[in-house]
């Protein structure tokens, strides 16, 4: 796995791969634009934050990034490709996971079968792969298990996989999310606002699960109004109003660009 490249002079941010592209996005709801013309980039190994006012258009940009929608106008490229046209489903083999401000768990499965069912393209699916390879499909299914439980624990719920999703609290529950998203191995992490709702310690446990991604090299765009989370992870941050970006830089100079605080003022008002 390679290890994140710092932002140096000879490696500045703009001249590493990237890993995801939005590219002059836009997005109408019936009259109303909730991302106009929208362009990110994120780069192989970068930590990213996504900041802005509530309404700003983050979680529609996600929205379209992952697949869920798709954009008015504008391209989403992953991995060097152009993605536009592709289901949800095929952004992920692509390489791109996300999560949800509020996770949904298959509530009354196991916590288990829950990251299980984030594997991908399961042979043992496919009832001609079943009949024809028996062997290969029971193979796959019992790795697949292996890497699971690898999961439950890189996330702490190891002592929980047998128990319904339902008994596990909001922060838990953002933890199997990010196991079950973890089962495609993503390239590129979406995390929409890991830390809301979320108890101090298992917050500290999110941020610590975060940072160890980034250090095996995955890149993560993260939609966070905690701005002591964002400044903690991140060394760029995008600020986003009005469906448009606003400032970007270190976390300390966009929380202290003008236009970023009129933009909070006016959407508190
Ligand atoms: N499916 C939809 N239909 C109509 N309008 C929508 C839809 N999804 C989002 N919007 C509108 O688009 C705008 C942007 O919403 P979005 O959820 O992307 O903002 P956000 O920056 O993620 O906000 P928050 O921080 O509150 O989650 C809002 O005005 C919202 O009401």
């Amino acid at each position: 796995m390679p290890l994140p490249k710092t932002d140096t002079a000879e490696n500045p941010a703009s001249a590493r791969t990237a890993v995801v592209e939005a590219r002059n996005l836009v997005k109408r709801f019936q009259g109303m634009t909730a991302v106009s013309d929208m362009s990110l980039t994120l780069s192989a190994g970068e930590m990213v934050g996504l900041i802005g006012p509530n309404g700003a258009g983050k979680t529609t940009l996600f929205n379209l990034i992952a697949g869920s929608l798709k954009p008015t106008s504008g391209e989403i490229w992953i991995g060097g490709r152009d993605v536009s046209q592709d289901s949800p489903e095929k952004r992920i083999t692509r390489g791109v996971g996300r999560t949800f401000q509020i996770p949904r768990p298959f509530l009354d499965m196991s916590v288990l079968d829950n990251v299980l069912a984030g594997a991908q393209a399961q042979d043992g699916e496919k009832l001609f792969a079943n009949f024809l390879r028996p062997g290969h499909v029971r193979r796959q299914e019992q790795a697949a298990r292996e890497k699971a439980r690898a999961l439950l624990d890189f996330v702490t719920l190891s002592g929980l996989e047998s128990q319904p999703a339902k008994v596990l609290s909001g922060g838990q529950r953002k933890l199997l999310e990010l196991a079950r998203i973890l089962m495609a191995d993503p390239q590129a992490i979406l995390l929409d606002e890991p830390a809301a709702g979320v108890n101090p310690a298992l917050l500290e446990t999110i941020m610590k699960r975060v940072i160890a991604l980034n250090a095996q090299g995955k890149s993560i765009l993260l939609i966070e109004h905690n701005m002591d989370m964002v400044s903690r992870l991140c060394s760029r941050v995008v600020a986003m109003a009005q469906g448009k970006p606003l400032a970007e830089g270190t976390p300390a100079d966009v929380a202290a660009d003008p236009a970023v605080i009129e933009a909070y003022l006016g959407g508190a008002a």
